[in-house]
């Protein structure tokens, strides 16, 4: 909006992130020869509106930098597109959002807005309706700006469009962002729209810091917030732990226009998205992962529940998120061990699409392996583990987007998890979730060798990689019948037929149904040893 401080923030962005900036106004009048007030009055305002679109439009394909747009430059329809195909290409467009009476205040001081003729004030707020919700639509960065000053306000700016994203869209999802760097948290608001009053903040004690924090922001943003703590890891992932955060929501008086916020490690996003699905029989949730694992995998897709006395996360729901705020900073309080175990995911979803994700693990194994959360955010680590998880996300994204509910390409995803889910539940869940994946990826591939899919070398590594990032490759805690009824309970298996996901090649799955049994458990005797 006019006096919001486009011009002002934008050069201190472009300051500090040592680019160069450029406003349309002046582009504008440097191409008419004259000043804007002047032009509007002699040709008025579709001509101007023409030009504007023209200039945006070659600015948006040929100029890199910071980009200063005119208040009602975003209304032009063919100014819209140029933006969404500027987003399509990585480009970020920021809603630079200011306090009302700072912005009007702002814009009558300067004088000469022929779009503020007569009744400034009026004007300001009749422009304001009219423009607010187009804003929010063609920006995917918004930028509250109240009470901040030009600098504190291009510090937010560049925090933001630092940001990776990746979208989530297909049928049967309402879309929504996962975004991904420092600082990430401060979307909560935004993302849980203005129709929500209360909110659930679901979290476990370790990561009692950053649900102060997200508390906090929601709190300053107005939101009621019930502050409710569960039991750590699978502990929380239990129908009566979920009866308690029923009944707290009952006795609060939660509805339908509320809202969950689920923080912490995938356990937590795991429950929260499973109480947001059955609450009143849906409710709008934001994930906030605290975990490597849970920012690559489990805060997106979804897939919400918990565990039952037969397995795994058999009971649960397919329940999307209104966003996922995957927020570096708090990888730095992540242990060791709890940041390699979310490797193994990674290296799943390298094996089955992304042959990146696979260099990059086998170019920073040592350092990914020494990962110490107190020095990370000041390590040159923070960048290849951002870049992981975009990546991570991406394939995640790809197969959700195509296959909600888990048909058939999605199952992909399931790599390595028909032994990894066997081999948790026989470990009572003292073996976290991602070494065991870790192990079943290999099992997989054993398998996938026995039955003439891919040859040893790539079984081989399977097996070098994942142990270079300290990851287990093989498991010997429990009887062949045991494993074999537990992978007979795997929602990938029909009937009394065993079904997995095995590798052609690296980047190619495929289902593999009711494979011979002898092959089954010569796969399992190989990854004993
Ligand atoms: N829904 C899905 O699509 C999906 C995908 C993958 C995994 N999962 C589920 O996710 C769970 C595994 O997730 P996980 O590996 O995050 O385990 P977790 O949730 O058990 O977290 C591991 C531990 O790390 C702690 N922790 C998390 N973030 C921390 C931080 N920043 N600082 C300090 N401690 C922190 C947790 O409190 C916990 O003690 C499993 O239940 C698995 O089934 C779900
Ligand atoms: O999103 C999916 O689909 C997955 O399979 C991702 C897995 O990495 C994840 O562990 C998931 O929770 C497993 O789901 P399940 O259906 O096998 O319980």
């Amino acid at each position: 909006m006019m006096g919001a401080g486009k011009t002002r923030v934008g050069k201190e962005v472009a300051h500090i992130m040592d680019l160069p900036f450029a406003d349309a106004d002046v582009e504008i009048q440097h191409d008419i020869g004259m000043g804007i007030p002047e032009f509007f009055e002699r040709e008025g305002e579709p001509a101007f509106r023409k030009v504007e679109a023209d200039l945006i439009a070659d600015m948006l394909e040929d100029f890199d930098g910071i980009f200063s747009l005119g208040g009602g430059a975003p209304m032009t329809p063919s100014t819209q597109c140029a933006l969404a195909e500027y987003i399509d290409r990585g480009g970020r467009v920021v809603y630079l959002d200011a306090d009302p009476a700072e912005a009007m205040e702002r814009a009558n001081r300067g004088g000469g807005r022929p779009m503020l003729n007569g009744d400034a004030d009026a004007r300001w707020k009749k422009l304001y309706k009219e423009r607010d919700p187009v804003f929010r639509r063609v920006a995917n960065v918004r930028v509250r700006t109240r009470g901040q000053t030009p600098q504190m306000a291009a510090r937010k700016v560049m925090d933001m469009i630092r940001e990776r994203m990746v979208h989530v869209t297909g049928s049967g999802i309402e879309p929504y962002d996962v975004r991904i760097g420092e600082g990430t948290m401060n979307h909560l608001p935004d993302v849980l729209g203005e129709g929500v009053a209360r909110v659930a903040l679901i979290h476990t004690q370790p990561v009692q810091r950053h649900s102060d924090h997200a508390r906090t922001l929601l709190r300053q943003a107005g939101y009621t917030v019930s502050d409710i703590v569960v039991p750590d890891a699978e502990a929380g992932k239990t129908v009566d732990v979920a009866n308690g955060v029923w009944r707290r929501l009952g006795d609060e008086g939660f509805t339908r226009s509320d809202a969950i916020v689920g923080l912490g490690g995938g356990a937590a996003t795991d429950l929260a998205g499973f109480i947001a699905a059955t609450w009143m029989r849906g409710i709008r949730y934001v994930n906030c992962p605290t975990s490597l694992l849970a920012m690559v995998d489990a805060s997106t897709g979804g897939k919400t529940g918990i565990n039952t006395e037969a397995g795994k996360n058999l009971v649960g729901s397919f329940y999307t998120p209104a966003g996922v705020l995957a927020d570096m900073r708090t990888l730095a309080t992540l242990p060791n061990d709890i940041f390699i175990e979310g490797l193994g995911e990674v290296a799943k979803s390298g094996f089955i699409m992304d042959p990146e994700i696979l260099r990059i693990l086998e170019d920073h194994a040592s350092e990914l392996r020494s990962f110490d959360g107190a020095m990370f955010l000041d390590s040159g680590l923070k960048d290849v583990v951002a870049e992981l998880i975009e990546h991570t996300v991406g394939v995640k994204a790809y197969h959700v987007s195509a296959d909600l509910k888990e048909a058939g390409l999605r199952e992909f995803l399931n790599y390595g998890h028909t032994l990894g889910h066997a081999i948790e539940k026989l470990e009572h869940f003292r073996w976290r979730h991602g070494n065991a994946v870790a192990v079943g990826c290999v099992y997989a591939a054993e398998l996938s060798h026995l039955l003439g899919y891919i040859d040893q070398d790539l079984v081989d590594y399977h097996r070098s990689l994942l142990d270079s990032l300290g990851l287990p490759t093989s498991w010997n805690n429990g009887s062949w019948s045991d494993v074999l009824a537990l992978m007979h309970r795997d929602k990938k298996a029909r009937g009394n037929k065993l079904r997995f996901v095995v590798l052609e090649s690296v980047g190619h799955p495929i289902h593999l149904e009711d494979p011979p049994a002898d092959a089954v458990e010569e796969a399992f005797r190989r990854i004993q040893q």
